[in-house]
């Protein structure tokens, strides 16, 4: 089956009882047993549950993955990953990534002895030179929350296959409609399904997909045993959310490549990160592995200190000044005091993380009206 058909249909089937069409939302914690230990597949819902299995059914397919679990929260995913590692193993990952996932990595896991080296993942040679023969898991975002770098997916998955690490892929900024770490090299593909794969700002959670069963054993066992799992509502709207991932996406590359176009040239912006730039500096890589260049963009004020930024940000009619991204609504976000808050100052200006920097997650919106709230704020 093509993408828009699995986002639809993958997991799903009509109730061989009743005939319902949709999943129906099983809101339940336990289920019968004919005797102790004698079930249908279902014990309890911690670890199965029928509304979840679809989701996590149809998250595999859209992968082209045969395993998906799916989390209360994007980092609940990267929680249950980090539990495979060991005191003294070490994490190679991207210098620019979402501040929840450096916080977990630096103000969690270090603490249990992990060591996280921090490297800018389009760049391979540096890459290679950091594995250590201590390095257990490479984890990498493309393109990067905030400044949308990209790093080579089928390369760095030669290297992880090299030295025999662990490789995942966070894929929440592209989403599966865009590219497939899988199909790459990598072994696992993480989600915040937060953002495109539900799509409409209306639940939190997260996802893993991968291949390997062993692998899928180890990850559910963590799963189960420490309970990270969302309830059946939050996973039927995450579910209905997924069917129309392939129309949402379309609208949202759509909308900014016509909002990056005309904020390149637009005098109150002195830098824009938007990989469908021929000048972006990861273009051809985006080319390469991304079937459009998605609906996020990060920008640079010129002449605009904190207090004029926070000005601007606020002055938006359409957009909404808020955290998260992926929504079918038009998001601001200034990554510097809201979603990159945790990383100090110096890290985070170091990759371009300025108190100047504003990230766009552009909607589905009319881009006429997206435009024009862009010029009653900015100015022409
Ligand atoms: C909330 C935001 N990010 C969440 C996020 C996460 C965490 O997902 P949560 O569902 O918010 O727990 C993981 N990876 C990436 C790339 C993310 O962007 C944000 O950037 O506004």
């Amino acid at each position: 089956m093509k993408f828009a058909t699995k986002a639809i249909h993958a997991g799903q089937h009509a109730d061989p009882t009743t005939g319902a069409v949709m999943t129906p939302i099983y809101q339940t914690s336990t289920y019968r047993q004919s005797s102790p230990g004698e079930h249908k597949g279902y014990e309890y819902s911690r670890g199965t549950n029928p509304t979840r299995k679809a989701l996590e059914d149809c998250l595999a397919a859209l992968e082209n993955g045969k395993f998906g679990l799916a989390f209360s929260s994007g980092m609940a995913a990267t929680d249950t990953v980090l539990r495979l590692l060991q005191p003294g193993d070490e994490v190679i990952t991207g210098d620019d990534l979402y501040g929840g996932s450096y916080r977990i990595f630096t103000k969690v896991y270090e603490q249990y002895g992990i060591k996280f080296v921090f490297i800018d993942t389009s760049d391979l040679k540096a890459l290679e030179d950091a594995v250590t023969d201590k390095t257990k898991l490479i984890w990498v975002e493309t393109p990067t929350n905030p400044t949308l770098k990209l790093a080579d997916i089928e390369a760095i998955g030669k290297i992880a296959k090299k030295y025999d690490i662990l490789y995942v892929v966070d894929n929440t900024f592209a989403s599966p409609y865009l590219q497939n770490p899988l199909d790459l090299g990598a072994d696992i593909v993480m989600h915040s399904a937060t953002k495109y794969l539900n799509g409409h700002s209306d639940v939190v959670m997260g996802a893993l997909v991968l291949n390997d069963e062993a692998l899928y054993k180890q990850l559910w066992f963590f799963y189960n045993a420490v309970g990270g799992t969302p309830g059946p509502q939050d996973a039927f709207l995450a579910l209905r959310g997924l069917k129309t991932l392939h129309v949402r996406m379309k609208a949202h590359c759509e909308n900014a490549a016509r909002i990056a176009e005309f904020l390149k040239t637009h005098p109150k912006i002195e830098k824009i990160y938007w990989p469908g730039f021929t000048d972006h500096p990861g273009h051809d890589v985006a080319e390469k592995q991304m079937r459009d260049f998605g609906g996020m963009i990060s920008v640079v004020l010129s002449d605009a200190d904190l207090q004029e930024t926070f000005r601007i940000a606020s002055r938006f009619k359409v957009f909404t000044l808020a955290e998260s991204l992926g929504g079918v609504e038009s998001l601001i976000n200034h990554p510097a005091t809201m979603t990159h808050g945790s990383i100090p100052k110096e890290a985070r200006e170091r990759v371009g993380v300025v108190d100047n920097l504003l990230r766009i997650s552009v909607g589905i919106e009319d881009v006429d009206d997206l435009i024009a709230d862009l010029k009653q704020v900015l100015g022409d």
